[in-house]
This record gives C-alpha cells, sequence and structure tokens, in this order.
C-alpha cells in the first residue's frame, strides 16, 4: 500500500496548476449516459475517484476514450449502454456512483444501482435522492442492497416539484439529470448552489436541456425528448477544494504561490478566513496567489452549504490551526463524523479537543514527525499539510484515500520545493 513520506519545515514557493474539480467531473461522466451521442470532456482530472466511474460507466457498456496518455480531454459514447446497472464492488469504493441513478432512469427507463452504504465521515443516506425520484413517478424498491427502480409505464419520468429536507449536492445533481429527459416541468426547491452543481447545469444546457435558476436555492427544469452532445468539448470548472488545499499548505508552510486555472470566486469563504490568518491571498491575471511570512494566527469556523465555508476544506484549515498564534473553535454542521483526522493530527503534536460537532484548536510552536494514518480523502489532506510543517519526518499511510480526489499531490507539492515522495 503506498504511502507519503514528508520532511517538514520547507516553505512552498512557485506554480501550481489545478486540476478540473472531481465533484464537477463525476456527475458530468454520468450525465453522458443522458445521450447516444459521444460527449467529449476537458479539464477532466485524472483521479482515482474518476477512474472508477469510467469503469462503472464501461461495466454499463459505454465506450470511454481519453485522447492521448497524458491528457484530460476524454470522449465518452453512451450510445451502446445496455446494462444500466451499477455493481455493489464498483458502487463501495466510491458513493458518488449514487449519480448513475437519475441519468439511467430518465434515458432506459430503469436503473439498478447499489446502495453506497456509509462511509468514514457518515451515514450518508440517499434517502432524498429515492423520495425526487419517486415524486417523478419512478416506482422504486430497495432489496438486496441494490436500489431497483423503474419508470411507470409509458417509460418516462414526469416533472414534479422537489423540495429535499436538507441542501444536498449529489441530490440536486441526479434530479437534474432526471428532469432534464423528463415530461414536463419540474422545480427544485432548497436546491444545492455549489459551483459543481453549476457547471453540470451549464452542461447539460449545452446538450439541448432547459434550465434556470441554477446557482440559487430554486432550479426549474423543463424537460425536452432528446439531449445531444454539446457542440464544443465542455471544460470541467476548476477543482476549488484542491486550490483551497494548496492555500491552506502555504498558509501553514509560509511562502509564496501562484495558482493556475483556479476560481477566485468560488473560494471567498475559504480566502477570508486565510486572509484572517495572516495571509495575503490576492486573484491577478486569472492567477490566485498567496504569500505568507508569519507564523498564522488562529480562525474559528463552521462549515455549511456553499456558499459559506465547505466541509471539504475543515480538516485542511484545521491543520493550518494547528500550528497558528492562539486558539479557535471549528463547527462541522454537514457531516456527523468529520473529526477523523483530529486523533492522527494530536499523534503529530496538535492539542485539540472535541465535543460533538465542535472542536476546539489551540495552535502549538511545533509539530513532530510521526507515522499517521488517513481515514478519509480531506483527513489525509490535512495531513499532508501537517507533515510539511512538522519538524522531522512525518509517514501517511492509507493514501489511497487521497488518491481518490487528488491528481498528483505529491508530485505538484515536490515542484513547489516540498521534500515529499510516495513509498510503496
Ligand atoms: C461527489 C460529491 O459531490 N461529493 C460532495 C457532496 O456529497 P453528497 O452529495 O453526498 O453530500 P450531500 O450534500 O448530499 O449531504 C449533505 C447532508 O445531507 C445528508 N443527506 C444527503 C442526501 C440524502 O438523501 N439524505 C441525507 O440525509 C448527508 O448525510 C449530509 O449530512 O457534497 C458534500 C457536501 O458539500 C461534499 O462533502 C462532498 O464532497
Ligand atoms: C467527501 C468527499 O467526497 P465524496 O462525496 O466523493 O466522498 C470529498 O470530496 O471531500
Amino acid at each position: 500500500m503506498d504511502k507519503l513520506l514528508i520532511r517538514g519545515g520547507k516553505p512552498l514557493h512557485g506554480t501550481v496548476t489545478i486540476s478540473g474539480a472531481k465533484n464537477a467531473a463525476l456527475p458530468e461522466l454520468c450525465a453522458a449516459l443522458l445521450t447516444a451521442e459521444p460527449v467529449v470532456l476537458d479539464n477532466v482530472p485524472r483521479l482515482q475517484d474518476v477512474h472508477t466511474m469510467i469503469k462503472l460507466l464501461r461495466n454499463m457498456g459505454a465506450s470511454v476514450e481519453w485522447d492521448s496518455d497524458t491528457g484530460h480531454r476524454l470522449t465518452l459514447n453512451a450510445g451502446p449502454v445496455s446494462n444500466p446497472e451499477a455493481p455493489y464492488e464498483l458502487v463501495k469504493t466510491m458513493r458518488a456512483s449514487i449519480l448513475a441513478l437519475g441519468p439511467l432512469l430518465a434515458r432506459f427507463g430503469e436503473a439498478t444501482v447499489s446502495l453506497p452504504g456509509g462511509c468514514a465521515i457518515g451515514s450518508r443516506p440517499v434517502d432524498q435522492h429515492i423520495k425526487g425520484l419517486q415524486l417523478m413517478g419512478a416506482e422504486i424498491v430497495v432489496e438486496h442492497g441494490y436500489i431497483l427502480a423503474k419508470c411507470p409505464a409509458g417509460g418516462r419520468l414526469k416533472g414534479a416539484r422537489i423540495t429535499t429536507d436538507m441542501i444536498t449536492v449529489t441530490g440536486t445533481e441526479n434530479f437534474l439529470m432526471a428532469a432534464a429527459l423528463a415530461e414536463g416541468e419540474t422545480v427544485l426547491e432548497n436546491a444545492a448552489q455549489e459551483p459543481e452543481v453549476v457547471d453540470l447545469a451549464e452542461l447539460l444546457i449545452k446538450m439541448g436541456a432547459q434550465i434556470e435558476g441554477h446557482g440559487t436555492s430554486r432550479i426549474v427544469i423543463r424537460g425536452v425528448d432528446q439531449l445531444h452532445a454539446p457542440r464544443e468539448p465542455h471544460a470541467i470548472v476548476p477543482d476549488r477544494i484542491e486550490a483551497g488545499t494548496f492555500l491552506c499548505a502555504v498558509a501553514a508552510t509560509g511562502g509564496d504561490v501562484a495558482l493556475v486555472g483556479s476560481r477566485a470566486d468560488h473560494l471567498d469563504a475559504v480566502i477570508d478566513k486565510l486572509r484572517e490568518a495572516g495571509a495575503s491571498v490576492n486573484a491577478i491575471n486569472g492567477q490566485l496567489r498567496v504569500t505568507m511570512g508569519t507564523r498564522p494566527i488562529a480562525v474559528g469556523f463552521r462549515t455549511s452549504e456553499y456558499p459559506a465555508f465547505p466541509t471539504d476544506m475543515q480538516a485542511q484549515l484545521m491543520a493550518v490551526n494547528c500550528v497558528a498564534q492562539g486558539s479557535a473553535k471549528i463547527s462541522e454542521t454537514i457531516f456527523e463524523n468529520r473529526f477523523m483526522h483530529v486523533n492522527e493530527l494530536v499523534r503529530l503534536g496538535a492539542r485539540i479537543e472535541v465535543d460533538g460537532k465542535t472542536a476546539v484548536v489551540t495552535g502549538v510552536e511545533r509539530l513532530s514527525g510521526a507515522t499517521v494514518m488517513a481515514t478519509d480523502l480531506r483527513a489525509s489532506a490535512s495531513l499532508v499539510i501537517a507533515g510539511l510543517v512538522a519538524e522531522g519526518q512525518t509517514v501517511v499511510d492509507r493514501i489511497y484515500h487521497l488518491d481518490r480526489g487528488y491528481e498528483q499531490m505529491e508530485a505538484k507539492l515536490r515542484a513547489l520545493g516540498a521534500d515529499i515522495e510516495r513509498v510503496k
């Protein structure tokens, strides 16, 4: 099993290119299921979850081809799909497989998708996805760990008014894709406003969907009979969480880094907090430049839905607080168990106390390298940041979690001057 070996204490300097967003790539790969024409996506990040999604689509009969061995453009042809099924073996490694449910139902009138199950950060049920699709007329039974869904006689979903109990990102995305081919109008109330939802809506519009209100909490979709391939390749929006992770790394280690291909306007809440911590963050000529010359100041924050502070950045900013001056309170409101990184950060010398959904971090002057274990994707990123600033050597074990959502993280950090390598 791969590990990362980090010798901390080096400030980061240079330029890093931010990849396309994992959380936009995954629904957009599924959106290709909505048409028999070949869909071309650009800026697709080459990371493990994308490879898993490609496996899932190929298993259904789709053809998926990268343009070159190292490039980021791929062509998906769901014309030959004959098996509208997402089996447990593939779904268990990636919750986002649930995103196949909406498009499969909409285009093929039936779908069999394994229940994703829980994961380290919480139980993560999909009841809202099921409820919304039922409101659109789908007949759904859940048995033997599978969601068995089919459209009523006539074979087409019907537009509906869907108000979810909470804001759900992949739920909103499933409804967008299902409603694009449904009969009549669908209104999504309490919709997620994340940039990845907006990017998916923009791709669907390029494919002929009629969507209004994406980026707000009320989205209206008028179903059409057929979708087609976008006329031009659709470039996936930059990964704001990858960008935020690099911003936090610099805030912790000090240095001066330019992020190419990132969207400052998608990172307002994160940038505000990093400025409060003492970093200078500026958007210049399409780049985001972060400089940090002092020890950070501890900053309190609370995770919430976009545009507030993202839960996917909680662990990384906690790592910055670990070496900051002062103490700060962090509240996690989205997932019930997203403090798995705390015990590992403590092994590096951090002072953190957790009480339910709140963690209080008191910064220490130095962390000391140790062997730590990654428990989930963003927990891994926080351990890498802590390792970059810790004295001596840190080994981050189980980095298959990190590989799910970051493209070439260690190569990008090494190019910025970090002493980091992957070992078996
Ligand atoms: C692939 C992808 O885009 N993943 C992101 C997506 O996950 P995901 O879409 O799975 O997260 P949701 O927005 O759905 O979850 C929000 C909350 O609602 C709960 N819930 C959700 C659906 C449901 O049917 N029932 C239910 O109870 C969840 O358990 C959670 O507590 O948004 C999360 C919140 O920003 C991010 O952390 C993930 O990185
Ligand atoms: C929780 C995350 O992803 P997923 O929903 O794919 O598990 C994440 O990207 O931090």
